[in-house]
């Protein structure tokens, strides 16, 4: 299958970098499902994506209900000072009453039990008086209230037959209660996709391992793992591969066979010591690797038969940044969800960039804060580094500078994108 020429592969563009959005259309175009749909029940639900239409069997809620605990009534039994009723049933939750209410009487009534056939509108307790005369218990309650007050419809919150989630969404906790509630207990969801988690470099070390002189603690590992905890995948780790091309050959070609995706992380630029990009290209096609973004350059995106290969950067800025642009949303696509884009939203600045690099998009760590005048402005992390975790700690999201800005002002609006947007905190 050949794509557009512009999606061919980045470097037919006969570019050295590919633009952000270049990128992502590239990724859009070369990207499709890969797994298959499998029912689960709703208890296993969670996180995963859709691959069928949800349409609600029956109304929600099923009958006409009381909002509130009091008393059930007739609206056009009220006089100008309002209704006097002789209490004539009792109905509780889970209790459907057969009783037409006569004229003139009430039914006490509690949340949640359906309206008795003829009621139309119930006051709450709270506002009327009871008497007992004669044996009989009244109830009266004051003018004021609409005809319908204190009642919920039938389907006003899901009407049989509505699609209420369509396939490919990724279900929260809110769109589980949302199928329980119509009565629907098992789902048809894809099947989660088997993703590979490769930290490469001589130097590293796992946590709790001596350390000599020139060792790095593989902090990559981790924070790949969390980031995956949130898709519909199963993670595996494959643990350090040395930077030896063969090695790192002999893991990718290993990997690529029982894996959909291999995401690695280092060996990605273009030392001597980097391995990822040449064994790329002699297993499968490499499609994408220098990007014009800061941080996140070196990343790759290529194939080795039916595998993707993700090659994030190794420096731990650059690997979330473009694990969150670029990994996630072809992760997403691969499970049968959508191409999941960031949200964005526009804060003023409360930092100051004198001159940034044209032709590029940057993307700082930004906290919010407020201007001191308690308006939210969103703060700079000060240092650049993209091997400083402690940015990313502090960080409430990203800031994106787009390539035609240079400098920002303070008080500038600049494009925030919150990392609750992208599934985590
Ligand atoms: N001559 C050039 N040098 C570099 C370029 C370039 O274009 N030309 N790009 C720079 C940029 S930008 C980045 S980002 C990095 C990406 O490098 P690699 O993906 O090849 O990563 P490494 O060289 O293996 O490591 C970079 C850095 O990150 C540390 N690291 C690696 N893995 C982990 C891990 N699992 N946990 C914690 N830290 C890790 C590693 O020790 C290095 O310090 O290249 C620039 N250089
Ligand atoms: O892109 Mo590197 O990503 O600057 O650290």
């Amino acid at each position: 299958m050949t794509g557009p020429h512009l999606l061919d592969d980045c470097f037919a563009h006969g570019k050295e970098m590919l633009l952000h959005l270049e990128a992502l259309a590239l990724l859009k175009e070369r990207v499709s499902a890969v797994t298959t749909a499998e029912t689960v029940p709703l208890e296993m639900a969670l996180e995963r994506i859709l691959a069928e239409d949800i349409t609600a069997p029956r109304d929600v809620p099923l009958a006409d209900n009381s909002a509130v605990d009091g008393y059930a009534f007739r609206h056009s039994d009220f006089d100008e000072v309002g209704g006097f009723f002789r209490l004539q049933q009792r109905i509780a939750a889970g209790h459907a009453s057969d009783d037409l209410l006569a004229p003139r009487s009430t039914a006490r009534i509690f949340t949640g039990a359906v309206m008795p056939p003829g009621a139309d509108t119930i006051a709450m307790q709270e506002d009327c008086e009871t008497h007992r005369q004669d044996g009989q218990d009244f109830v009266v309650v004051p003018q004021g209230l609409r005809k319908g007050a204190n009642c919920r419809k039938a389907g006003e919150d899901i009407a049989q037959g509505t699609t209420i989630l369509e396939a490919g969404h990724r279900l929260r906790p809110q769109d589980l209660a949302a199928i329980a509630s119509t009565g629907t207990a098992d789902v048809s969801v894809f099947g989660k996709l088997k993703v590979a988690l490769v930290s490469t470099g001589d130097e590293l070390r796992r946590p709790g391992d001596l350390i000599a002189l020139g060792d790095v603690y593989d902090a990559n590992h981790f924070l790949l793992r969390g980031l995956c905890a949130g898709l519909p995948v199963e993670a595996e780790d494959l643990g350090i591969v040395r930077d030896d091309a063969s090695v790192v050959e002999a893991a990718l070609s290993e990997a690529s066979g029982r894996f959909d995706v291999v995401l690695t992380t280092g060996g990605a630029s273009r030392g001597e010591e980097d391995h990822i990009h040449k064994a790329l290209d002699r297993l499968g096609k490499r499609h994408m690797w220098q990007l014009a973004v800061k941080p996140g350059r070196p990343m790759m995106f290529g194939k080795i038969g039916a595998c993707t290969i993700l090659g994030l950067p190794g420096n731990p800025v650059a690997a979330m940044v473009s694990f969150l642009l670029y990994a996630r949303p072809v992760i997403s696509v691969m499970a049968g969800g959508a191409f999941l884009e960031p949200q964005r939203f526009q804060i003023p600045a409360g930092f100051e960039v004198a001159n940034k690099k044209p032709d590029r998009r940057e993307f700082y760590r930004g906290y919010l804060d407020n201007d001191g005048n308690g308006r939210p402005v969103v703060r700079k992390f000060g240092r650049d580094g993209s091997g400083l975790i402690t940015g990313l700690r502090e960080a409430d999201g990203l800031i994106e500078i787009p390539e035609d800005i240079r400098t920002v002002r303070k008080g500038d609006p600049v494009t925030f994108l919150p990392f609750a947007g992208f599934g985590i905190r």
